[in-house]
């Protein structure tokens, strides 16, 4: 677990003329270095470089262990191995004013699950009942699983905090169907229909023409409101 952290660690101390080359505001290309979502063209700048990396589809790699993971009368692990992983591995230096900036803003994944590895703390996430900030366990659910529940598992809105101290990475594993595969509510869990069927590539249009840190949410985009 290290030495993928250190690894990481190793990216983000190259030359930054040998990192710009990654860099890109295209939410399309699937290895990215950036500073914020569209670099160039999102106006809010958090505390954070990232490097992102799509791996699509999986079969040279080595199973994931949710592969067996089901929802009442649903078994989907066979379209999740099929599926596409994000790897976004997350660099954030130390920040003089912690309480007045962010790392990553409040948001949810577009996943089935994203898989979080850290450095040190910094995760938190909302927790429903009283509206506080908590830690975040190391595994949270995304939009495409609360649609596939049709809401029955909420997607999991976090955020990311800086510390004054010392520089925090965090690696993010985000899995989903396949790139232009729907996802849509389970059949038996349609009582009624509570959102619209979407893909990884509805997602990815979303964001390359909004920005998710002015409040952008899509999941709000695929709710079908009843009478
Ligand atoms: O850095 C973290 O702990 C969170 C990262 C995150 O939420 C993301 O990459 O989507
Ligand atoms: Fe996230």
């Amino acid at each position: 677990m290290g030495e993928v952290l250190y690894s990481a660690m190793e990216f983000f101390n190259l030359p930054s003329e040998e990192k710009l080359k990654f860099m890109s505001s295209d939410v399309y290309k699937p290895a990215r270095y950036g500073t914020r979502l569209r670099d160039g063209a999102d106006k809010i700048q958090f505390w954070r470089v990232f490097l992102k990396h799509y791996a699509s589809p999986l079969e040279d790699k080595n199973p994931p262990k949710h592969r067996c993971a089901q929802v009442p009368g649903r078994r989907w692990g066979k379209n999740m191995d099929e599926g596409m992983q994000v790897m976004a591995v997350n660099c954030y230096p130390p920040c003089p004013q912690p309480d007045i900036a962010f790392g990553l803003p409040p948001h949810s994944d577009y996943s089935c699950l994203t898989i979080v590895l850290q450095s040190s703390e910094g995760l938190e996430f909302l927790g429903k009942e009283d509206e506080s900030w908590r830690k975040v366990p190391n595994v949270h659910v995304g939009d495409h699983l609360e649609v596939l529940s049709n809401g029955i598992y909420k997607s999991v809105v976090h955020r990311a905090t800086l510390n004054r101290e010392r520089i925090r990475i965090s690696i993010t594993s985000l899995h989903s169907l396949g790139v232009g595969v729907k996802m849509e509510t389970a059949k038996e869990l349609q009582h009624p229909k509570g959102y619209k069927e979407t893909s990884f590539m509805d997602f990815l249009n979303f964001l390359s023409k909004n920005d998710i840190a002015e409040g952008k949410n899509f999941t709000n985009t695929l709710k079908i409101l009843g009478d």
